[in-house]
C-alpha cells in the first residue's frame, strides 16, 4: 500500500532521514519507534508532504506520490493526524469531522458553506459519513457539541476522526498518544486496535514502545536517520541494535516511554 524507497532528507548537511526503505502492506499497522531525533516526525513529515525527499521515491497504491503538495497527497489518500494537532474551536464535533470529508470533495468546503441546491445531496452524504466516523471513535453522542473545552484524549480521538472522514487509504499517526494521561492511552490503544480489525492502514509514529508494540504487526526502527531493524515487536525489541540504539541516549527511552 506504502512504499518508501531509498528516501534521505538532511537539513544543514546533516541526515534526518537516510535511505530510508520500508513498505506498509494493506491493512498492516506498522510502528516507527526510535530515540529522540532518530527522524522519525521527518519521515512522518515526508510521507505527509511537509517537506520534500532529496532523493528516494514514495508510492500510494502504486502511484508516485513524493513530488505532490500535501494537499494532493491528502486527495490520494494519506490522512493525517498531527503530533500535538488542534481542533477547531467554535465548531461542533461534526462540524470538525466535516471539514475532513469535504476535502474530498469536488465542492470543497468554501463552497459547501454557500450550499447551492446541486450540493445538497453531497452535503447530506458527507453529514452521514461524519457521523459514522464520530461513531467508529466513540464521540457520536456528542456530535453537536462545541469542540472546545474537550479532554485532550477526546481531541486526539476527533483528530482521527477528522482524518477517517478523508477516507484515507493509510492513516499516518504522529504521537498520538503524547500528553495524554493513562486511562486516555489506554482508550486510544483499544481505539488503533479497532481501526486495525476494521482493516485501515496505519502508520504509527510514537515514542510509547509499549503502545507500538501492542499494537504493530511489524515495527521499524530508526536512529540517527537510518532504519536499524524491522520486524516483528518481539524480534526488534530484542535486537541488540535497537537496545543499543535507546541505550545510547543516555536514558532507558525503552523502558520508561
Ligand atoms: N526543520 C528542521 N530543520 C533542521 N533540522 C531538523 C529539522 N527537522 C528535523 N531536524 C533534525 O533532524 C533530526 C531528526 O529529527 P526528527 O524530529 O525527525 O526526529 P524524531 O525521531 O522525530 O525526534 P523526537 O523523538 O525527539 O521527536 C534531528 O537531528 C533534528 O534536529
Amino acid at each position: 500500500m506504502l512504499t518508501i524507497d531509498r528516501v534521505s532528507r538532511s537539513f544543514g548537511g546533516v541526515y534526518a532521514n537516510r535511505d530510508v526503505t520500508l513498505t506498509v502492506a494493506e491493512g498492516e499497522v506498522r510502528g516507527i519507534i526510535g530515540p529522540n531525533g532518530a527522524g522519525k516526525s521527518t519521515l512522518f513529515n515526508l510521507v505527509a508532504g511537509h517537506i520534500r525527499a532529496e532523493s528516494g521515491t514514495i508510492s500510494l497504491a502504486g502511484r508516485r506520490i513524493d513530488r505532490l503538495p500535501a494537499h494532493a497527497r491528502a486527495r490520494q489518500g494519506v490522512g493525517i493526524v498531527f503530533q500535538g494537532a488542534r481542533v477547531f474551536p467554535g465548531m461542533s464535533l461534526l462540524a470538525n469531522v466535516m471539514v475532513g470529508a469535504h476535502a474530498h470533495t469536488r465542492a470543497g468546503v468554501v463552497a459547501a458553506a454557500l450550499r447551492p441546491p446541486s450540493q445538497r445531496r453531497e452535503e447530506r452524504a458527507i453529514r452521514a459519513q461524519a457521523e459514522d466516523c464520530l461513531s467508529r471513535v466513540g464521540l457520536l453522542d456528542w456530535a453537536s457539541r462545541p469542540a472546545e473545552g474537550l479532554p485532550l484524549g477526546q481531541q486526539r480521538r476527533l483528530q482521527v476522526a477528522r482524518a477517517l472522514a478523508g477516507l484515507p487509504r493509510v492513516l499516518l499517526l504522529d504521537e498520538p498518544a503524547s500528553g495524554l494521561r493513562a486511562a486516555e492511552r489506554q482508550e486510544l490503544a483499544e481505539l488503533i486496535g479497532e481501526l486495525r480489525r476494521d482493516g485501515t492502514t496505519i502508520l504509527l509514529v510514537e515514542h510509547d514502545v509499549g503502545l507500538v508494540t501492542s499494537l504493530a504487526e511489524r515495527i521499524t526502527v530508526l536512529d540517527l536517520g537510518r532504519v536499524i531493524a524491522d520486524g516483528t515487536p518481539s524480534e526488534v525489541t530484542s535486537d541488540p541494535a535497537v537496545i543499543k540504539a535507546y541505550l545510547g541516549t543516555g536514558a532507558s527511552h525503552a523502558a520508561d516511554r
